[in-house]
Formats: structure tokens, sequence, C-alpha cells
């Protein structure tokens, strides 16, 4: 018993030695525990201090921000309403510019407009150029190729032609020798071709025998190109350059007139008939029912519309040649123009006509259909002729209805519309007779034009330089032709609507005045 008693009070002092332990090592953990919870307080309490003053700089700025974001739709407004005022008076100060710049723009067009007409007054509106063709390969090698024709180097407008032993002088507005190029005729036309952009009429007219070079000048060749070709390829690039401002529309018909028939070359049918009929909408503009008009969009379509017409030409004919000779080739333009920001309009025509030969068949004994087609191209040129003379001596009545020719380019020939004759002429003796007449054609078609054209020659009116320029007027071997002394307006003609830049300072023109003055000009022998 007092043993197991004492086993119980050794257990009990045990148990009391590992209670007095746990607590202790309990004790000691908690001491540590507390210690690291006291640790990780410090450090919350720091961190707490750090961002105190971030926290405050963040409340300060979203208060900053609250209150912009209140004030935002005031200040939108406000700076709505400062922007919208100031554009106002930018767009009422441009808008102010711009219709300075208008009034301006208007007034020197008209002034422009006024200018031209002037000029056109002052120097009138019919020029006469003559092209000589040159001698060929095969002419160059037969005997008969001595060419009669001689030109003055001093003035560019002068033409010398020797036939039986005199020395004829041809004064024209200009005269292109056999080495002229496509380019350098162009040049000395394309203002009167672009003058179309600015609302003129304006008729480009090939004159001489067959043979002379009519063809050549106005279509050219594949690789060198004529007036035609050239005249539309400027017409386009120039109505391009003016895109962003005007708005143009070209187009363009081929017609042929054979036998006082019209054709029409850029239809389905080339055979077709076509009319010349009044226009129905009360304008008393005449219009052809019918007649295609190809509108130009690309100088691609350039290109088509020549090749398109060339083949009706040629699918209509036996011999194209031939036919060519015989027939008036007629390549109308029309350029048609508007102005957004002025309201302006313009509408202007380039007739290029290729006219069939000039050589006088019917004085050489041609019968049946040759004798009819004859007839045809003398009445229509004659009629041609008549209607210039008539339309420049102002007289009441114009036969513009003499002749299909005429009346299809009555718009473009009345009115303060431009009329260019380019008289071809073959260089050859055989062809002599023939060059005379179409120089004595030209020349009068010329004197007529000036006569109207100079106070001088208001005075001389009803002496030689009067006479009507119709073709057939002109009779072979008729004595040499009297140079027509009116060197006046061309003398003033600076400036001109037809270029005059390559005109030399001229001594024939100054000889021409001095016997301007002395009332006579002799015919050098
Ligand atoms: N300035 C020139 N330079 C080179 N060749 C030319 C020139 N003028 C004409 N020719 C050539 O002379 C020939 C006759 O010219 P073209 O056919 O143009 O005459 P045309 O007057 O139109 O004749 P047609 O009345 O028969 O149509 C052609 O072979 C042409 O190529």
């Amino acid at each position: 018993m007092e043993r197991a008693q004492g086993q119980l009070e050794a257990e009990m002092q045990n148990l009391e030695e590992e209670k007095n332990r746990v607590i202790e090592e309990a004790f000691i953990r908690a001491e540590s525990e507390m210690k690291a919870v006291h640790e990780n307080l410090a450090g919350v309490r720091m961190n707490l201090l750090s961002l105190q003053p971030a926290l405050r700089t963040l409340t300060s700025d979203y208060n900053c921000l609250k209150r912009q974001v209140q004030d935002f739709p005031f200040m939108l407004d406000k700076a709505i309403t400062e922007a919208k005022r100031e554009i106002c008076q930018v767009i009422s100060e441009v808008s102010s510019t711009n219709q300075e710049l208008l009034r301006k723009y208007k007034r020197e067009m008209n002034l422009r407009k006024k200018c031209h007409n002037e000029l056109v007054r002052l120097k009138g509106n019919i020029r006469v150029f003559c092209r000589v063709r040159p001698v060929s390969q095969e002419e160059q090698d037969s005997a008969d190729s001595k060419t009669m024709l001689s030109f003055d180097s001093e003035d560019d407008a002068i033409l010398y032609l020797s036939n039986k032993g005199k020395t004829m002088t041809f004064e024209l507005d200009k005269v292109f020798s056999p080495q002229a190029t496509q380019e350098e005729v162009f040049q000395e036309v394309q203002s009167l071709v672009t003058s179309c952009i600015d609302g003129f009429n304006v008729c480009i007219f090939a004159y001489g025998q067959t043979g002379s070079g009519k063809t050549y000048t106005m279509e050219g060749v594949l690789d060198d190109p004529g007036i035609n070709q050239r005249a539309l390829r400027l017409l386009f690039s120039e109505v391009t350059e003016k895109a962003p401002d005007w708005d143009y529309k070209i187009t363009v018909s081929m017609v042929e007139i054979y036998n006082e028939t019209l054709r029409n070359l850029l239809g389905e049918n080339p055979t077709d008939k076509l009319d010349i009929k009044m226009n129905p909408d009360g304008s008393g503009q005449l219009y052809v029912p019918g007649l295609t008009e190809f509108v130009v969009q690309s100088p691609e379509d350039i290109n088509k519309v020549f090749e398109l017409g060339h083949m009706n030409r040629a699918t209509a004919c036996t011999n194209l040649n031939e036919h060519s000779s015989r027939s008036h080739a007629l390549l109308i333009i029309t350029v048609s123009g508007f102005n957004a920001s002025t309201g302006n309009r313009t509408q202007g025509k380039l007739n290029l006509v290729d006219l069939a030969g000039s050589e006088r068949i019917a004085k050489s004994g041609a019968e049946g259909s040759r004798l009819r087609e004859a007839q045809c191209i003398n009445k229509s040129l004659s009629a041609l002729g008549d209607v210039i003379n008539a339309l420049r001596g102002k007289h009441s009545h114009v036969p513009f209805r003499n002749s299909r020719l005429t009346y299809l380019l009555q718009d473009s020939l009345n009115g303060d519309s431009k009329t260019l004759m380019m008289v071809q002429v073959s260089p050859l003796p055989n062809n002599m007779s023939e060059s005379v007449c179409s120089l004595k054609f030209a020349q009068r078609v010329r004197s007529v034009e000036l006569s109207l054209s100079s106070s001088f020659s208001r005075r001389h009116e009803n002496s030689s330089t009067s006479s009507s320029p119709t073709h057939d007027s002109v009779e072979l071997d008729s004595p040499p032709v009297t140079p027509v002394p009116l060197p006046i307006s061309r003398a003033s003609s600076a400036g001109s609507t037809l270029s005059s830049a390559s005109r030399t300072p001229s001594i024939s023109r100054r000889r021409s005045q001095s016997q301007l003055s002395t009332g006579r000009l002799k015919l050098t022998a």
C-alpha cells in the first residue's frame, strides 16, 4: 500500500512536471507568436502610415476629377459655342473672299471675251494658211519634178509661184513650206482649237486639189497624226487639267458628205443617210437626227473613234482613196462645260473638215457619175465661198442652204465663230494651174475678211478685193493675181488667237505697206 502510494505520488510528481513543462513550452510559443503578431502589426502600421499620403492625394484627385466631371458639360457647351463662333467667322471670311474672287473671275472672263471679240473684230475671224506638200520620191525621179513655188526667207506669209515666166506673189496669214512638220502646223492652230473650250465655234477646212495633202494635214499618218487627232488629244488634256473647277463633256461625231448626201461614220449602219433638221426645241438650232455622238472619256476612246470612223468610211465604198477625194469628211467635236462654283456654262464646237478635191473635173469632160460627183463638189465648194462672202459682207441673206456642207456648218460659221482655211498646194508644175486656182480662192477668202476688218479696206470694199471667193469663179490661166494690199490688220495682230510667234519681221510686209501708201502693188516679174 505504501509502495503503491509512493508510486502514485511519483507519477503525480511526473505529471506535475510534465504539465509545467508543457505550459512553459506553450507560454514560450505563445510569446513568440505574440511577438510575430506584434511585428506584423507594426509592419501594417508602418504601411498604413506610408499609404496615408497617397490616399490623401488620391482622395483629392478624385474630388478634383469629380468636380471636373460635374463641370464638363458646361465647359463642353462653352467650348462648342466658342468653336462655332470661330468657325462661322472663318466661313464668313472665306465666303466673302470667295465672293470677291468670283466677282474678279467673272469680270476677267468677261474682259477676256471682250478682248477676244475685239481682237477678232480687228483681225477678222477668217485666217488663211497655205501648206505646200513635199515632192515625193517617185515624183523626184520623174522629169517633171521641178518645183515652181518659192518662199520668202523673211516673211513666212508670202508664197511665190512661177508661171509662164512670171512670178505671182500670194500673201496669206501663214505659209508652211514642205519641210514644216505636223507638230509645227498644229502649233499654229492650237489656240484656235482650244478656244472652243471657251465656247467658240470653230471651223478648220483643208482645201485643195486631190493629192495636195489635205488628208495628210487633217488626218495624218499612223505615226505622225494630223490636226484631227492632235486637236482631240489637246482638248482632252486641257479639260482634264481644268477638271477641279469645270465639269466638261467632249463628244465626237464623224460625218461624210458625198454627192450632197450625209452619212454617219460612227453609226452602226454607216450607209444610212442622215438629214439636217430644225431642232423641235424651238432654239432655232439645226440638228441631225440619228447622228452618233461619241463621248470621249479617255485617250483610248480617241483611238477608238478614229478607228471606227475609218473602218466605216472604208466599208461603205470600193476604193477609199478615190472616194475620199470626192467627199467631204467632217470631224465634229463639241465641248460642253459647267462650272459648279460660278454656275457658268459653255458650249463650243470644233469642225475639222477635209474637203473634197477642188480640181475642176467638170471642165475636163467627165461624164456620168464622175460628172455628178464633180458637180456636187463644185456646188458645195462654191456654196462655201458664197457663205463666207455673205457672212463677212454682212449680207441680209446668207445662203447656208445651198449645200449640205454649209447648212450643216451654219451655226459654226455664223456669229463670232472662227474659221481657218488651210489651203493645200502641190509644188509640181503639172499641178500649177490648180495651185493657182486654190491660192486665188484662198486669197479671195482672206481679202473678203480683211476688207471688213480695217477701215482702210472698208473704203475699198467695192474695189478688186470685194469679189466673192466662190470656188468656180476662178478661171484657169487667168492673169497673175494681185496680192491683196491689206496688211493693216495683220500689222496689229500681236496676241492673235492664232499663234503669231513664228512670224518673222516682214520686209515684204513693209514693202506691201509702202506700196499700199502709193495705192498700188506690182507683181514681181
Ligand atoms: N506634208 C507632207 N509630208 C509628207 N507627205 C505628204 C505631205 N502632204 C501630203 N503628203 C503625201 O502626199 C500624198 C497625197 O496626200 P493626201 O492624200 O493627203 O492628199 P489629199 O489632198 O488629201 O488627196 P485626196 O483629195 O485624194 O484625199 C500622200 O501620200 C501623203 O502621205
